[in-house]
């Protein structure tokens, strides 16, 4: 039985996570963290994420009882997650991070405490991107140098990060299979140029609107045909399994940084 602490408790993933611990046979849920300004603050869990087995009540982190904790998992915002990363190397606990919109300087903090602790960071939990991530390489070593290559994402309404940590890593995947630098081929806008799409070059689009769970497309498009590879999630409960899965998985891996690719096995 892996014992879970989830910040972020009352946020969309949050309540996925709680959810998809809970449903896990191999997992139960030892925190439902949230800030005390939170209307969720002090609440049951059980009632809230339809379960009667739970019989904790949303806290705060800081007064956790942590030996009754095996893995954390944060689904919040950047700042928040480097607070929380804090207190997980305080008391030597595994982590599993999906907040997205890192900044070079935050990942470098990451990077840092997962000498310290184990830590599995993903932009995307879903087993479809993470197999997308592979196919988009072998796509873009395999055509031709004369290809255009383009990331689309899209989002529902309340997603404040852009372009997704996912179209990066998508991109990003990419660049290493051609041999580029992502920073030097990055193209996220061309609203005050008037040229040409010039070679070499990855270009970012995205949209938000309404209740988008998330939807990503890789294309490859020359003179005469056009490759489009496309995940679609439907469900946060994907990305929360996933999650779960690594939490199982990193309980007992040593310190360091590791990636969903890792645990699917797919290195
Ligand atoms: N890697 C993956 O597979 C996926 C990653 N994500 C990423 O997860 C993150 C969360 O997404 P989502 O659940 O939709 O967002 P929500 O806005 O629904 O939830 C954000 C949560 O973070 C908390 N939070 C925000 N700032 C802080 C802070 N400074 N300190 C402590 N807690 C904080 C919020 O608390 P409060 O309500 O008190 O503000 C809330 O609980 C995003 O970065 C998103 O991109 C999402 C889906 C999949
Ligand atoms: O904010 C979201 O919702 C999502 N964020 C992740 C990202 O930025 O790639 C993963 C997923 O697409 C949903």
């Amino acid at each position: 039985m892996i014992r879970i602490g989830v910040f972020g408790a009352n946020g969309r993933m949050g309540q996925a996570l709680l959810q998809a611990t809970e449903k896990a046979t191999q997992s139960q849920i030892a925190g439902a963290f949230v800030r005390p300004s939170s209307t969720f603050y002090q609440i049951s869990v059980g009632p809230i994420i339809g379960s009667t087995a739970c019989q904790l009540a949303f806290s705060d982190y800081q007064h956790a009882e942590t030996d009754a904790i095996d893995v954390l998992i944060d689904f919040t915002l950047p700042q928040g997650m480097l607070t929380h990363l804090e207190f997980a190397v305080a008391h030597k606990l595994p982590m599993v991070i999906g907040t997205t919109g890192l900044s070079a300087d935050e990942f470098a903090k990451l990077q840092q405490a997962a000498k310290t602790i184990p830590i599995v960071f993903s932009r995307n939990f879903s087993v479809g991107i993470n197999l997308l991530l592979n196919l988009v390489q072998t796509a873009a070593k395999t055509l031709s140098d004369d290809i255009d290559i383009e990331v689309f994402e899209a989002h529902h309404r309340h997603k404040i990060d852009a372009p997704s940590g996912t179209a990066l890593a998508i991109g990003e995947a990419i660049a290493k299979a051609k041999g580029w630098q992502h920073d030097e081929v990055a193209r996220y806008d061309r609203h005050h140029d008037h040229e040409e799409k010039s070679q070499n070059e990855i270009g970012y689009s995205v949209l938000r609107a309404g209740d988008i769970v998330g939807e990503h497309t890789a294309y490859f498009a020359s003179m005469g045909e056009r490759l489009e590879i496309t995940h679609k999630a439907s469900s946060r409960m994907t990305f929360a399994q996933g999650a779960v899965r690594a939490a199982a998985w990193l309980k007992n891996q040593p310190a360091g940084l590791y990636d969903m690719q890792d645990v699917l096995g797919f290195k």
